[in-house]
């Protein structure tokens, strides 16, 4: 033991506290009554009943040793929480014939950038570069950089602190929980005791799912669009990863405006395959792949933004449609 760690175990529990606010929460997690006032945590366990120790299943002798534990990884919890990104930088490989790709492209926080191109065209692997941190070892030779360095090996393969977030077409889940259960799981291992966490994630999730659902739904009988939007809520809320891939999010079921918003209000960098005229326009960049490469970087004007107001229109109108159709209703011509 060092002597951080013996200080730990023998400083005034109320000034322990003011350092590490979270102190509280071994003693909650473990059922037992939180100290107060100058007490040390060694005096206190020294002093807990037999039958309590017992009750919790651990010896005497351990119990201070897991509350320095449970203070050191906390400690680095936060500080993964400070490490922030300010940018990731693309720096581009060759194309599926083997000739150089033209690209150094820089992104930042609120960023949505719109990934198009025909089937096979290497959408995908562009994304799987960006999820893998790819250091000239993939198959397309790109290399990315954070904060303009390449990642230190232990942050490309970390999992409990990733950088990206995958948000893919196919989530069924099979678990056995309520919405609310799920959404409270999750905040506990992201460390997020915000009492109205569940409320947040799901009001959000409703917002953009077609059909509402409420917390004690099974995420069994969630439907596809359902799935989506709380998958897109809990990234946007919970997950802390700064960078958000999206493998084409369908039309179906979810309010694709709002999904976008709701990750770039949380200061995310969005990047998404698609081949949807709305999504695409929706992002401030597109990049244009062929065979493999990044051929151009579109910037959307003014121009396109006019574009994307009447497509919007379209779809509301189609949208309009579909739920006449659903409701069994006739399909006259549209009056706006
Ligand atoms: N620069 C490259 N060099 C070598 N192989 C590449 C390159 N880019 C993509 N590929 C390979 O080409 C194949 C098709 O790419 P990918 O699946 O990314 O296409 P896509 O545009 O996502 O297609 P879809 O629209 O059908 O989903 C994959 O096997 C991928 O690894």
């Amino acid at each position: 033991m060092d002597s951080q760690h013996k200080q730990w175990l023998n400083m005034p529990y109320n000034q322990l506290r003011q350092q590490y606010p979270y102190a509280d929460q071994f003693f909650q997690t473990m059922g037992l009554s939180i100290l107060e006032g100058s007490h040390c945590v060694e005096d206190y366990v020294s002093k807990l009943a037999p039958q309590v120790l017992e009750d919790i299943g651990i010896e005497r002798s351990q119990l201070g040793h897991a509350f320095i534990s449970f203070l050191e990884n906390m400690n680095q919890l936060q500080q993964e929480d400070k490490q922030i990104i300010e940018s990731v930088t693309i720096l581009g490989g060759t194309d599926k014939e083997g000739r150089k790709e033209n690209l150094h492209l820089t992104l930042r926080p609120g960023d949505i950038v719109a990934i198009v191109g025909p089937t096979g065209s290497g959408k995908s692997r562009l994304l799987a570069d960006i999820e893998w941190m790819a250091q000239g070892d993939t198959p397309t030779g790109r290399q990315v950089l954070i904060n303009g360095k390449a990642p230190e090996p232990e942050k490309r393969f970390a999992v409990e602190s990733k950088l990206v977030a995958q948000l893919s077409q196919n989530m069924n889940f099979v678990m056995d929980l309520s919405v609310a259960e799920f959404i409270s799981l999750h905040a506990e291992s992201r460390l997020n005791r915000r009492d109205d966490i569940i409320e947040k994630v799901l009001e959000q999730a409703n917002k953009l799912a077609g059909e509402p659902f409420t917390a004690d739904t099974p995420l069994t009988s969630l439907s596809g669009g359902q799935s989506r939007a709380l998958m897109i809520a809990d990234t946007a809320l919970l997950s802390r990863s700064p960078i958000v891939l999206i493998d084409e999010i369908e039309n179906a079921g979810v309010d694709r405006q709002e999904a976008l918003q709701v990750l770039v209000g949380q200061d995310k960098i969005v990047l998404m395959a698609t081949h949807d005229p709305i999504l695409a326009l929706m992002a401030q960049r597109r990049l244009i792949i062929e065979k493999g490469s990044v051929k151009q970087v579109i910037e959307t004007t003014d121009e396109e933004q006019k574009t994307l107001q009447e497509l919007l229109h379209w779809d509301q109108k189609l949208m309009a449609y579909r739920n006449h159709l659903r409701k069994g209703k006739k399909l006259l011509a549209f009056h706006d």
